[in-house]
């Protein structure tokens, strides 16, 4: 196993709040990792920080041994490392295929002069992406509305849309940020396959921001969880649910069950 994901000594600061502090953490391929914490713990802003919408205050951060820090988020989809987001984020005045074939598009074999003038290899390259971006639809199940418009879709479908996205760029690491917000219990039992099936089908590894702990800690084979912006425990999903640190974490607000 190599290490996709490094981050260490990682900080944020919002003026004088500490969001995160000093946080270190790995992901390697073939994982499905958890991070979990309660309201407020900095997830979100963890996330933000890796995958470059918000800056680091402080330590560093590697893909695949490459510096992220100061990159954009495209060069750094583009490096392999991919992002849902907690709103659903799709192009909603768009179809569903045309949004996949978007997040194709950072890693498209089509050149901008080939597209512009409608070239045989132009052609071939689209042909080629919106094949394969069916094929994700499918994957996602949701390929038989592929030439809706995406604000159409109902609501689960919307975040499997969001995981197509993803996935339409290749990833070797997706980060989900609560890909299960808003479902129901068997929506979310759906997503909770739809991801294992990334991870056992050697598509990608997965780095997972979710409250939904029966999801979590049925899919996860590592957990890491932070409270008030630090991290407090990591180990497998048994020795979390136990840890005494993560119970009193969560007291007062989710247990972790
Ligand atoms: N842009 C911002 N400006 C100022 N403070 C922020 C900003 N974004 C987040 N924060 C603060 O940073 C802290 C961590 O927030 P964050 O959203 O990362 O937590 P979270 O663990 O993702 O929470 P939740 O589970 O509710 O989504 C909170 O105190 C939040 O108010």
């Amino acid at each position: 196993m190599s290490t996709l994901l490094n981050v260490k000594n990682m900080s944020k600061r919002f003026g004088g709040l500490h969001a995160i502090k000093d946080m270190s953490f790995s992901v390697e391929e073939g994982e499905v990792v958890g991070l979990i914490g309660p309201n407020g713990a900095g997830k979100t802003t963890c996330f933000n920080v890796v995958s470059g919408t918000s800056p680091a205050s402080g330590g560093s951060i590697t893909f695949e041994g490459e510096n992220l820090i100061g990159k954009r988020t495209c060069d750094i989809v583009q490096m392999g490392l991919a992002r849902t987001y907690q709103a659903t984020s799709v192009f909603p005045q768009s179809t569903v295929l045309e949004n996949v074939v978007r997040g194709a598009f950072v890693r498209s074999k089509d050149s901008f002069l080939g597209s512009l003038m409608g070239t045989a290899a132009s052609q071939r390259a689209q042909a080629e992406t919106k094949a394969e971006c069916l094929e994700i639809l499918k994957q996602v199940g949701i390929d038989h509305v592929h030439g809706e418009l995406a604000d159409s879709l109902p609501y689960g479908y919307q975040r499997r849309l969001g995981v197509a996205v993803a996935l339409a760029s290749k990833p070797k690491l997706i980060m989900m940020d609560e890909p299960a917000a808003g479902l129901n219990p068997e929506e979310s039992m759906d997503m909770g396959k739809l991801i294992r099936g990334i991870h056992e089908s050697g598509q990608a590894s997965v780095l997972i921001v979710e409250h939904d702990m029966r999801l979590v800690m049925g899919i996860c084979d590592r957990i890491i969880v932070l409270d008030h912006g630090e991290l407090i425990a990591a180990g497998t999903p048994e020795e979390i649910r136990d840890n005494p640190k993560v119970i009193e974490a969560y007291l007062g607000t989710e247990a972790v069950s």
